[in-house]
């Protein structure tokens, strides 16, 4: 589904991202993991092509999207829910949903039904919602588009437990739906428990890829990539 190839990016003429190779098959659920500034957010912005990659492929669906508009990667498939939730503070959050909807499985009455808490705050601005809500309001209006693919830039950090906990429900629930991931989250616990395989970016190159089974069964790495 997803295939990125010898991936370099950047800022400016500071470069990130080296020879990043990342592979996604349909119905697969990828964790992305690295300690802050290793490059996570960089590599999921250049697959979008919200930062053009400086060289490397970057393919979809096996058609090649490197250099390809952001707005046409989206309408191809791949929503994000992006790191700071980039909710609109004037718009509701039935608006929202309004906005983003393409035709698909995932309906509005849908989403109301995966999120009973938006549901019920479906009147209120985008500025009213609590830090947790936006993060559902982010996941909601990216699943409205019905993408193939569904990437999440810290699906759960810096939330309340309780919040937390919902979060990781509502990612088993698309897991059971068989739905495409690729998910950045720092409680790699929860995501080795969701995710079929890992990559582990350090420095901005790919150090480690492995299965949810391998990874748990290394501590070290977690010592020495994840700095648990
Ligand atoms: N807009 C930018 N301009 C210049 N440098 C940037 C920019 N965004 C990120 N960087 C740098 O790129 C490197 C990788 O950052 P990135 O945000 O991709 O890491 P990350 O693994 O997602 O970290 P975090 O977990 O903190 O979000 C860091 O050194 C960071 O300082």
């Amino acid at each position: 589904m997803l295939a990125v190839r010898g991936l370099n990016a950047g800022y400016g003429r500071s470069q990130v991202l080296f020879d990043v190779d990342l592979e996604l098959r349909a119905g697969e659920i990828v964790g992305l993991l690295g300690r802050n500034g290793m490059g996570k957010t960089t590599l999921v912005n250049a697959v979008m092509q919200l930062l053009p990659p400086w060289s490397g492929g970057v393919a979809f669906l096996g058609e090649p999207i490197a250099g390809r508009p952001a707005h046409e990667v989206a309408r191809r498939g791949i929503a994000l829910v992006p790191e700071g939730r980039q909710v609109f503070p004037n718009l509701s959050v039935r608006e929202h949903l309004e906005a983003f909807t393409r035709p698909g499985p995932w309906t509005p009455d849908k989403l109301w039904d995966l999120f009973p808490r938006l549901a019920e705050r479906r009147g209120h601005r985008g500025d009213q919602l609590s830090g947790g809500e936006q993060q559902m309001l982010a996941m909601a209006r990216a699943l409205a588009t019905n993408p193939r693919l569904l990437i999440l830039d810290e699906a759960s950090e810096g939330l309340a437990p309780l919040v937390r906990e919902e979060i990781w429900r509502v990612l088993g629930v698309l897991r059971d739906g068989g739905h495409s991931m690729l998910v950045i989250d720092k409680y790699v616990q929860r995501l080795v428990g969701l995710a079929d395989r890992h990559v582990i970016l350090e420095k901005g190159r790919v150090v480690w890829t492995g299965t949810s089974q391998a990874l748990s069964a290394d501590r070290a790495l977690w010592t020495r990539y994840l700095g648990i």
